[in-house]
């Protein structure tokens, strides 16, 4: 214990004495924020005298090959990194010719031994920016320890991505790898594990489980990777994650990459990061200019009809896309639908079986079908590399889900486009991801033509809603199976937007001023009758927004019904407030109009939000000026925002998409007065005592697939030793020894099982096997039926005869 101390001083100390990266008085807050600067011949970070080097066992001889290589070779390349030959020619023979700007930056950290919390990006190569250093660190198998690296990812698809990533440019390091999944056999995964692999890449769910059963210690992990780490520290993941956290030693290096992280690295304090270093390129420009943005406007009833002439008539035939649904039902529905209009679809969620999961996945990679329907378990991570669109069939409800759904296209440079149906509630939403990307919301005009489309927001004509309706209507009544599908969508709609969180109040606000009618057709769709169809749309907006003069109680002018007269009566006495009411929002629908045409026309992005911050000065001459605005008097000059500039973009990146951790800290600050005396019982209105079920819940786990099992029941299951008592052991599945030692020297219990533990595992199971399933009542039944049969056999049909055999009996 002491030496691992020493040892975690030394890497503390080796830290220190690099400026650039250092946290500023050594607490856990942001250490070093790396602009996106790709300059060729910026320095690389200086390596440790071998005095300084962790490893107290021997010379590390690696580190000074890697020293000399770095310094022949020129910088910019992989070869400047001074990686090994065979993680170098791994590299080389997965076609990667140039690291990408996050490799660069990351991998000479990595390989520096420093913790890491780094932002890039989709698509931009972020798995080969740990894989490599990953590769380098381990070098070789090593026979006695167990796992040296552990990743963790959110779902099943990507861990299964990662490990094929893994394979590829690990090729020829010979490093073993086993994956840890839920959905798989959980026998495979022991042998897996005892076959003494150098990296485990795994689900937490499935992974504390597999952990618990097998009681490993991962003492001997020194590398861990969290990727799409936002996602694993939400709240979804806390349990596993602490389950696993603490197993892992205090020396280990801990990596967090993902597209959206929050600068704040407060949020990410369970990792147990040690004076990290954070990275974060393209944290401006959030998403690629190779992806083109197109949000339509239609009511929720519409969306399958427009979905079907989106990929019948805009979408390329031979272009790939992914739509990504709400919820499995919808999923179901829509590949259905799909399949009975002619379009051959593979279909991905997670309640799936895990086999249908990989046939699907295959049947699209391999192009045998042309669109995925999936729920949000494929919008992180996924590579596939030809994608060329994704269609959000309901819009996602957090902007950052908005950028891992559109990142599946636009990968490693190539283009993409993105199509959002949006309906009216989720209106805000889109403001939502514009205040996050820092844009300003389009509202298609007329002017616009489909080669400037991009970002626009615009009208869908009713004349294509109606084609594809009619052909709907017809496939609904020919397939039962459609008609109960769509049913249980609507249902599980209803419960979607129940648990979906809410836009923030400034969007609402917005969509609530916006003048719609003035939006036009979206060019992709209405070429050549925008202006004709922009009128037949405003007739259509002008029917549905009419109101009568006068309520169904006043139809009769002369009528002296009692109810037309209290009517007239709170007619005339409400007409001020009325008129007041219709005046303000003729104002705010100018303002919005005039705010939109600014933005449109200059980028200037702060005038679109909520009228907080104004433009250039020699615009305001031309706002309306309202009482509200002349009364302020800020001078934009002098004026200090009680908000940071990023504040719209750092809270969609944090974690729980409310605020920034102190925002969600003060908040949630309470002075208990009562302090454990006990809580207030709402039914009963009075105060009670804990009782002390809050602890039992806490000893309970989930586990993969949302199963809640307490510690305890998990002990007794005991997989483990049952799959071991099986013979299911690996071929080579090392001899149990006694304590072993990892590479840098520290001692670690060995994790295997002696034979005398093993058998008196067998036997007590079998007891209590035996045990479980009545065996001793069995035995008892047996006896006397034993008995009954040798007394007929003895004494023949009578048994009633005395003698010497009744004697003996
Ligand atoms: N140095 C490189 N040169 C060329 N291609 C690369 C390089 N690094 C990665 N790629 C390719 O870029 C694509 C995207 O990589 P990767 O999946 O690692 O992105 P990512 O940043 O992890 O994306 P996401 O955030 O969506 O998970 C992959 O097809 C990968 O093979």
């Amino acid at each position: 214990m002491a030496q691992r101390k020493k040892k975690l001083k030394k890497k503390r100390h080796t830290a220190n004495r690099e400026p650039e990266f250092d946290s500023d008085g050594g607490e856990f807050e942001l250490a070093a924020e790396i602009k996106d600067d790709d300059s060729p011949g910026r320095k690389l970070p200086c390596f440790p005298a071998s005095s300084d080097c962790l490893s107290d066992v021997e010379p590390d001889t690696r580190e000074l090959v890697r020293a000399q290589n770095k310094k022949k070779k020129k910088s910019g390349g992989f070869q400047s990194m001074g990686l090994s030959y065979p993680v170098y020619k791994g590299v080389m023979k997965k076609g990667y010719k140039v690291p990408t700007p996050i490799q660069r930056k990351t991998i000479p950290v990595i390989l520096d031994g420093k913790d890491m919390v780094a932002m890039a990006r989709t698509g931009s190569g972020k798995t080969a920016a740990f894989l490599v250093p990953m590769f380098e660190k381990l070098k070789a198998p090593h026979a006695q320890t167990g796992a040296r690296a552990l990743i963790l990812t959110p779902t099943r698809e990507l861990a299964l991505q990662t490990m094929k990533f893994t394979k590829e440019l690990g090729k020829f390091t010979g490093l073993k790898t086993a994956l840890i999944l839920g959905g798989d056999r959980m026998d495979d995964q022991f042998a897996a594990l005892h076959e003494n692999p150098d990296i485990i890449i795994g689900t937490p769910g499935r992974l504390m489980h597999v952990v618990m059963e097998m009681n490993l210690k991962l003492q001997s992990v020194e590398y861990v990777v969290f990727d799409e780490a936002d996602r694993l520290f939400e709240m979804g993941f806390a349990e596993q994650l602490q389950e696993i956290i603490q197993r892992l030693p205090d020396t280990r290096q801990t990596l967090l990459f993902s597209a959206t992280l929050p600068k704040l690295l407060v949020e990410f304090a369970r990792a147990g990061l040690t004076e990290p270093v954070l990275i974060r390129l393209d944290v401006d420009s959030k998403l690629s200019d190779q992806i083109k943005l197109s949000f339509f406007h239609l009511r929720v009833d519409d969306k399958p009809a427009m979905l079907l002439h989106l990929l019948r008539h805009v979408v390329k035939p031979q272009e790939q896309t992914v739509v990504f649904a709400a919820t499995k039902h919808h999923v179901e529905y829509l590949k259905e639908l799909l399949s009975s209009e002619g379009l051959e679809c593979a279909y991905i969620y997670s309640a799936l079986d895990q086999t249908a999961r990989k046939i699907n996945i295959g049947k699209f990679v391999h192009r045998k079908a042309m669109v995925l329907i999936v729920t949000d378990v494929a919008a992180r991570g996924i590579d596939i590399p030809l994608l060329d669109n994704v269609i959000n069939y309901n819009f996602p409800s957090k902007a950052k889900l908005f950028l891992h759904r559109v990142g599946r296209v636009g990968r490693a440079g190539r283009s993409g486009t993105t199509y959002s149906l949006v309906c009216p509630d989720e209106m805000p939403f889109v403001y939502d991801l514009h205040l996050f990307l820092g844009r300003p919301v389009q509202l298609a005009t007329p002017e616009h033509t489909p080669g400037n489309s991009d970002g626009v927001f615009g009208r869908v004509p009713q004349s294509i809603l109606d084609d594809e309706g009619s052909h709907l209507i017809t496939a609904h009544e020919n397939s039962l199976d459609l008609q109960n599908l769509h049913r249980v969508s609507e249902n599980a709609y209803k419960q979607y937007l129940k648990s979906r969180p809410n836009p923030s109040p400034e969007s609402i606000r917005r969509v609530k001023s916006t003048d719609l009618s003035s939006m036009a057709v979206h060019p992709l769709l209405g070429s050549g009758l925008e202006k004709m169809e922009l009128e037949r749309l405003q007739i259509v907006d002008a029917i549905k927004g009419y109101k009568s003069k006068s309520t169904i109680f006043e139809i009769n002018s002369n009528s002296k019904s009692q109810a037309s007269e209290v009517m007239r009566t709170k007619r005339s006495k409400d007409t001020r407030l009325v008129e007041k009411f219709s005046k303000r929002r003729e104002d705010l629908a100018a303002e919005s109009r005039l705010c939109n045409s600014l933005c449109f026309h200059q980028g200037v992005f702060s005038a679109v939000v909520g009228g907080k911050r104004r433009g250039p000065q020699e615009n305001v001459e031309e706002r309306p000026k309202n009482k509200k605005s002349r009364q302020t008097g800020k001078d934009e000059h002098y004026y200090i925002p009680y908000r940071p500039k990023d504040f719209d973009s750092e809270r969609g990146l944090s974690l729980s998409g409310e605020g920034t951790a102190f925002e969600q800290q003060a908040s949630s600050a309470v002075l208990d007065l009562m302090g454990d005396a006990g809580d207030e019982d709402r039914k009963r209105k009075r105060f009670v005592r804990e009782t002390g079920k809050e602890e039992q819940q806490k000893k309970k786990i989930r586990i993969d697939g949302g199963q809640v099992i307490s510690n305890k029941k998990k002990k007794k299951k005991n997989l483990y030793p049952s799959s071991r008592s099986r013979g299911r052991r690996g071929p080579n599945f090392p001899s149990p020894a006694g304590p072993q030692q990892t590479p840098s020297g520290r001692r670690v219990r060995s994790e295997l099982k002696t034979n005398a533990q093993i058998l008196k595992q067998r036997k007590k199971k079998q007891k209590h096997q035996f045990l479980q399933s009545g065996g001793l009542k069995k035995l008892h039944v047996k006896n006397k039926q034993w008995l009954g049969e040798v007394k007929k056999s003895g004494f023949g049909r009578g048994g009633q005869k005395k003698g010497k055999m009744r004697k003996r009996l």
